[in-house]
This record gives C-alpha cells, sequence and structure tokens, in this order.
C-alpha cells in the first residue's frame, strides 16, 4: 500500500498547452519578430543613454477585455507615431497581477474573471493580444511574475518588469538573467532601493536557471545575463520621484558601477495609489527633463479609457474601458500627460545636442 506524503494539498484539474502548442495556434511572424528585435534595439539604447528620447511606457494596470485593450492600443499607437522623435512609447500589457494578499490574478489566471481559471484559454487570449497590439506597431511591456507563463509569451514582449513584490526574489532575478529583453526591477513596497539595485547587479550574471522549454519539458539553463536590467523607483512610504530622490538612486547606481539611468513609475507608491496624483508626478519629472536631468531614462503611467477603476460584481455589467485592479488616469489625462512629457523630452534633447 502507498502511503502518500507529498501532493495533498492539490488537485489536478487539467494538463497545460506547451509554449510549442500555444505558438503553432498564434505564430510569431518574421516581419513581427523583426519589429519586436528592433523595439528591444530602441530601448536599450535610451536605457544605455545612447538615445536621448524618453522611455514611455504607458497602459491600463491590467487586461481584462480584449476588445477594449485593442481600442486603446489604436489610439496609444497613433501617438506612438506623433510623438517618435522625443518619445518611445511602448504599452502596458500586463497579465499576471501580484496581489498583497488575494484578488483577481490577470487574464492568464482567470480569462473569465469568475473564478473558473481556465489558464490555457488565458494564455491563447494573451498571446493573441500582444500580437494584436504588436500589429499596430506598437511594442508591449509585460511583468514577468509566473516562472512558467513567461515562457508562453516572452518572444511578444519588447520590455519586462520584475515587480516590487518579487524584486528581491532570486528566481525571478535568474529569469531576468534570461529573458531577451531589457527588464526593470522596482523598488521595494516600502520603498527600498537597494534591492532594485542588487537585482539589477544580479540579472547581470549567468545563473542556472530551470524552466520549462518551449516543448513543456522541464531543463536547466545556462543564461548569459542580461545586461539591459535598471531600476524603477516606484515609491514605497513615501514617493521616490522628486530630485533629491533621484540623485541618491543614480548616486547608488554609480557606487554599484552601474549605469545611472532609471525608469519612474508615476503611479503605485509614488501617486500614493490616487491615479489623479500621476498627473503631479508628471509635472515634477517634466520640470527635471526640462533642467537637462539626465538620469531619467523612462517613466511608467498607468492608463486606461476610462478614469479610475471598478470592482467586479457578479451579475452586474462592467463599465467599458475602466480597470479592475489598480485605478488609471482617463484617456485624455493620459493625452495630456503625453503631450507634456513630450515637450520636457524634446526640451532635455534639445539642451543635449
Ligand atoms: O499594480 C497593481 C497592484 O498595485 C498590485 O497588483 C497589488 O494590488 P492589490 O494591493 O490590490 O492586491
Ligand atoms: C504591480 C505593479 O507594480 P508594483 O510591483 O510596483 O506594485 C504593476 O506595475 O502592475
Amino acid at each position: 500500500m502507498s502511503i502518500f506524503t507529498d501532493e495533498l494539498r492539490t488537485q489536478r484539474l487539467c494538463a497545460l498547452i506547451t509554449p510549442k502548442e500555444l505558438a503553432e495556434v498564434t505564430p510569431l511572424t518574421p516581419e513581427l519578430a523583426q519589429q519586436i528585435l528592433v523595439a528591444r534595439e530602441e530601448i536599450e539604447a535610451i536605457l544605455a543613454g545612447q538615445d536621448q528620447r524618453l522611455l514611455v511606457i504607458v497602459g491600463p494596470c491590467s487586461l481584462h477585455d480584449p476588445q477594449a485593450a485593442v481600442d486603446y492600443a489604436r489610439r496609444l499607437a497613433a501617438l506612438r507615431t506623433q510623438y517618435r522623435d522625443d518619445l518611445c512609447i511602448v504599452m502596458r500589457a500586463y497579465f499576471e497581477k501580484p496581489r498583497t494578499i488575494v484578488g483577481w490574478k490577470g487574464l492568464i489566471n482567470d480569462p473569465h474573471l469568475d473564478g473558473s481559471y481556465n489558464v490555457n484559454e488565458g494564455l491563447q487570449l494573451a498571446r493573441k493580444l500582444l500580437i494584436a497590439i504588436n500589429h499596430l506597431g506598437l511594442p508591449t511591456a509585460t511583468e514577468f511574475l509566473d516562472m512558467v507563463t513567461g515562457q508562453y509569451i516572452a518572444d511578444l514582449i519588447s520590455w519586462g518588469a520584475i515587480g516590487a513584490r518579487t524584486t528581491e526574489s532570486q528566481v525571478h532575478r535568474e529569469m531576468a538573467s534570461a529573458l531577451s529583453c531589457p527588464v526593470g526591477f522596482k523598488n521595494g513596497t516600502d520603498g527600498n532601493t537597494r534591492i532594485a539595485i542588487d537585482a539589477v547587479r544580479a540579472a547581470r550574471h549567468s545563473h542556472i536557471f530551470t524552466s520549462p522549454d518551449k516543448e513543456g519539458r522541464m531543463t536547466i539553463y545556462r543564461t548569459s545575463g542580461n545586461p539591459y536590467g535598471h531600476v524603477i523607483l516606484r515609491g514605497g512610504r513615501r514617493p521616490n520621484y522628486d530630485s533629491v530622490s533621484i540623485d541618491e538612486a543614480c548616486q547608488a547606481l554609480a557606487k554599484a558601477e552601474l549605469p545611472q539611468r532609471l525608469v519612474v513609475d508615476f503611479s503605485h507608491g509614488n501617486s500614493q495609489k490616487d491615479h489623479r496624483r500621476q498627473l503631479d508626478v508628471a509635472k515634477d519629472i517634466c520640470d527635471q527633463l526640462k533642467r537637462g536631468r539626465t538620469g531619467i531614462a523612462g517613466v511608467m503611467i498607468e492608463s486606461f479609457i476610462e478614469e479610475g477603476r471598478q470592482d467586479v460584481v457578479a451579475g452586474c455589467p462592467l463599465t467599458y474601458g475602466q480597470s479592475i485592479t489598480d485605478a488609471c488616469l482617463g484617456w485624455e489625462q493620459t493625452q495630456s500627460a503625453l503631450a507634456m512629457l513630450q515637450q520636457a523630452a524634446r526640451a532635455r534633447r534639445e539642451q543635449l545636442a
């Protein structure tokens, strides 16, 4: 008689599709692959200070409605083209949400938003959406939270983030060292920036990393290290977008012999979770840019079509284009923020020319 001592707290639901099987139904075309490689190179040049434009990662806190996501992407793609001389606009396309305690964990985990957890469908939806957004000429950014699902979408991502709750995690640093796109590390939720600098340093190294391969076989990889890791200041107990905080972060980067180039997140701890305050952060950052501050390589904004956020309530229709996770700026506010950033980025570019 077998006596089981493990798998006591799990129930097998169903098999997970493999990355290869999924890519066969939602393939990356050579044209799109080329476009993504070019977008990554553009972002890398900005992070390295060779391109003086401002990287702008902007979009919903999370994507929950494919139709609204593509609607938003169409609007943003037009602005990417309009502002291309001064801004490099990339859309936030976040499918995995790290929760403080519990809550909806994103479109991959629960695509029907109702606790039915059809992960295979979620993965397919995420891939289809990333392809549709990239088809509009708009590169995509995402948070890599789950250690398995990244293999299903990483080929479609031009910029990745490791979130505030996982920056200190060794396996996430290993994953970042393996990723083919540039990766930003958020400071901790309490505002600790040192862990993000440590993470950038760790991700630059080669690691032994275990992950499923495209066929779904558990594989031991040797990573080559990611030279394009960088810090994202997202605030904590207090905001950290002000010029003193940015100076301090740049000094710490210099001490660690890392490039003094970082991204400032207008949301989260920097907005103290009040989405409208992202506009105050934007104004402050624009002033810093106009003064010629070179340390700010990029910014992040949480934005959707409708301002604010809503709860998902069973049986009640959702407001179209409004976030179901963090509150976001609405489209008009986003347009104003991007116009302001374009002028400030141009002023900085002219000073540095
Ligand atoms: O960006 C999103 C949220 O801030 C993060 O997922 C935490 O959300 P929660 O505190 O609502 O769980
Ligand atoms: C969860 C996010 O941010 P943070 O990790 O900074 O809380 C996010 O950007 O969606």
